[in-house]
């Protein structure tokens, strides 16, 4: 089992980790979701020990990952595999690996089976594609044969046939009894793998849930408003504590609104003589519910994200998580009652 418990983490003004709590169970595989710059890197390499918390704990089985005798046996980690280039400083990054946890050479062989790379036995000089670097990665978190794996973004730069075969190893891997914790941006792509979710906006906690449970709230009613006064209804909107993203289609964006009934906001709309072309209810997706989601976390580090987005800070860029047409709005979120709070009311 690993556990946040007020777990925080400081980079200069930025608040990337905010007193964040929740526990990974074994036999589950728990997704740790959240947009673009929310904190999930930053959580994962404080569970594996690469930075320290600057309040709070990351526990593995109750213990710090400093404490932990032989660490790679009780824990894998992938983080960034970007710099693992050829096959050969890949085998040398493997072969390190175990000898500082003693453990068998033959277990290279062994996972390099596993991960579907058997061919990087032999030794070479090539380069490693996208899909091999990746692979090579998770083979360095499986080396040890951990109970607990943290899988940063393990999909990226596989194909579809490979985003395919991970699911099928996470799966077999939770049902082992291990505890696994990957991470992703899209709820429509991670939904379908975990058993369990922990969402995070702006480094702070939103819910932690059975996805079942996530799915129900996120299938919500979405209103749709169109309105040439679509600037100044947002603000309005937002004012009142409800999130609001906006869908680009045509000259003005639509609005896709939650929390509220499509009454309440037609009578809004007459109080503030805001002109509406179209008030619709609708579905929406699972990735458009999830930037509202996202958009209606309010804390003091959101505001500090939203600084270092008018900075210009390109790592906290606002994301598009719902898709190239739907962009959840960065500023001016408020604490509401709403989709996020009957998620976390449970
Ligand atoms: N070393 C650092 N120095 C300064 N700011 C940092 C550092 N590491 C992370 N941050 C900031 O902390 C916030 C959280 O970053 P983090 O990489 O953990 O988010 P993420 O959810 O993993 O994002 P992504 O999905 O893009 O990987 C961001 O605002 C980021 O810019």
């Amino acid at each position: 089992m690993i556990e946040a418990v007020g777990l925080t983490r400081r980079h200069g003004r930025v608040l990337a980790v905010d007193d964040v709590s929740f526990r990974v169970r074994a036999g589950r595989v728990t997704a740790l979701l959240g947009p673009r710059g929310a904190g999930k890197s930053t959580i994962m390499r404080m569970f594996l020990g690469r930075e320290r918390p600057t309040a709070g704990q990351a526990l593995v089985d109750g213990r710090p990952y400093r404490e932990l005798d032989r660490p790679l046996r009780k824990i894998g980690g992938l983080l960034d595999t970007s710099r693992i280039r050829s096959r050969n400083a890949a085998r040398a990054r493997l072969g390190r690996l175990a000898r500082r946890n003693g453990l068998p050479a033959r277990r290279i062989d062994e996972v390099l089976d596993l991960v579907e790379l058997g061919d990087l036995r032999a030794h070479g000089s090539g380069r490693l594609s996208p899909r091999d670097t990746r692979r090579l990665g998770l083979a360095g978190a499986l080396l040890g044969d951990p109970e607990i794996l943290v899988l940063d973004e393990p999909s990226v730069g596989l194909d579809p046939d490979g985003v395919g075969w991970l699911r099928t190893l996470l799966r077999r891997l939770a049902s082992e009894g291990r505890t696994v914790l990957v991470s992703g941006h899209r709820l429509s792509t991670t939904s379908d793998v975990a058993d369990e979710l922990v969402v995070i906006g702006r480094g702070r906690l939103i819910t932690s849930c059975p996805t079942e449970e996530f799915l129900d709230t996120a299938g919500a009613a979405t209103i749709r408003v169109r309105s040439p006064q679509w600037m100044l209804f947002a603000r309005e909107l937002r004012r009142r504590g409800l999130a609001v993203a906006e869908e680009i289609d045509g000259e003005h964006p639509a609005l896709l609104i939650t929390g509220s009934t499509s009454q309440e906001i037609g009578e809004l709309a007459a109080a503030l003589s805001v002109v509406v072309h179209e008030l619709s209810l609708r579905r929406a997706s699972l990735d458009q519910t999830f930037a509202l989601i996202a958009d209606r976390t309010s804390s003091p580090s959101g505001i500090e994200h939203d600084a270092a987005v008018a900075a210009g800070d390109p790592a906290v860029a606002p994301h598009p998580a719902a898709g190239p047409r739907i962009r959840a709005a960065a500023a001016g979120s408020r604490a509401s009652a709403g989709v996020s709070d009957r998620v976390r009311g449970r």
